[in-house]
């Protein structure tokens, strides 16, 4: 952790799918983390464990056969209970910035980049006036390393390094306190990947520094009725968090602090990153499976398949695949530490104590 007030707080937060004939799929069970402010939290796992469906549930976008509990506190605001207005108005691009999976289908086919990115300076900044929006979004582009002389171009014209840069600048336009990225680095070569996560992290890096600019400007129209709203609706404008959801373990090595991993909708391990790469390593078998499985390492698969999230097992959900596995893994370990196990990997005291 970062010693920082947490900009996001999620507490026991599940998610499950209503099926017809009753059934439930339990997509994420019992999530609970911080995000500090300047700090980047990576969420990773395999495929169907429940990522993507934990950011929707943070964006109020799920589908309507979801049920949530528990809370996700932004601030005072509690994202799962939000209603639609306070999502659409306050919360989507305001106080979350969204770097979509797949960009090319986030952006309007028919509008060039630069006519979204002024629409959308115009909707969050409220910068007013042709030349005065030209110029913010050409900042903003710029902010995402988007080319300049692109910016005329429609969204099929973009190869998909760009798209992925013109959705990240759109992201940033609101300087949001959290940034949510959505396996931002989907289909982009290492070159681009390393440059699409660094843009990433300098936004949570840089914020600080820039928003105390912004907040004396703030405090110099204090009579701006806009300006008191924003500022009531986050703890700390000036604090910016990334949580970077993705299965890319080299770019989370990059750019994260903390990694969290998730199994079967589950928070199986929460830990420093320095810790999961470095010495001592994970303390799951699951992280040590995703991690052994690398090419640059072991390059040794993990046997057999997730389970069902309609069909979970009682007990560990990893059990079935785990060699460490006892009778003990019968009833669901909690996360104690930074490993919800039975028969964790050892791991040097202090370094478990840090996290
Ligand atoms: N609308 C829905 N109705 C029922 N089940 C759903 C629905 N949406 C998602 N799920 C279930 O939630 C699981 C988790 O999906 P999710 O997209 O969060 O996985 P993920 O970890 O993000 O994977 P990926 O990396 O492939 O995006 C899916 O495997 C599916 O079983």
């Amino acid at each position: 952790m970062t010693g920082r007030t947490p900009v996001l707080s999620v507490r026991g937060l599940s998610v499950r799918f209503l099926m017809p004939g009753g059934r439930g799929v339990a997509a994420v069970t019992d999530a609970h983390f911080d995000v500090a402010g300047g700090e980047c939290l990576a969420l990773i796992g395999e495929s169907g464990c429940g990522k993507s469906v934990l950011a929707s549930a943070l964006l109020g976008l799920l589908p309507g056969n979801a049920q949530t509990a528990g809370a996700a506190l932004l601030g005072d605001l509690d994202l799962l209970a939000a209603d639609e207005r306070t999502l659409a108005r306050t919360v989507r691009g305001r106080l979350v910035g969204l770097v979509p999976q797949s960009p090319a289908a986030h952006l309007t086919p028919v509008r060039t980049i630069r006519s979204q990115l002024e629409e959308t300076v115009a909707e969050l900044t409220g910068v007013r006036g042709r030349t005065a929006l030209r110029a913010a979004a050409e900042k903003a582009a710029a902010r995402a390393a988007f080319p300049a002389d692109h910016l005329d171009r429609h969204p099929h014209e973009l190869s998909g390094g760009l798209a992925q840069r013109a959705a990240t600048a759109l992201a940033l336009v609101g300087d949001a306190p959290l940034l949510l990225a959505d396996e931002p680095t989907t289909g982009l070569d290492r070159d681009l990947v390393d440059r699409t996560v660094d843009e990433l992290r300098r936004h949570v890096d840089t914020a600080h520094d820039v928003d105390k600019a912004d907040s004396a400007d703030k405090a110099d129209s204090a009579d701006d009725a806009d300006n008191a709203e924003n500022a009531d609706n986050t703890a700390d404008r000036r604090d910016r968090a990334l949580l970077m959801i993705t299965h890319d373990l080299a770019a989370a090595e990059r750019v994260a602090d903390r990694i969290a991993v998730m199994y079967a909708g589950r928070i199986v391990e929460l830990t420093r990153a320095a810790d999961f790469f470095g010495a001592p390593g994970p303390r799951h078998p699951y992280s040590r499976g995703l991690l052994d499985a690398l090419p640059d390492r072991a390059f040794t698969p993990i046997p057999g398949l997730p389970p069902e999230l309609g069909a979970l097992p009682g007990g560990c959900a990893f059990a079935a695949r785990c060699d460490r596995a006892s009778d003990a893994c019968a009833v669901q370990p909690p996360l104690t530490g930074t490993a919800a196990c039975h028969h964790p990997h050892a791991a040097l005291t202090e370094a478990a104590d840090r996290a």
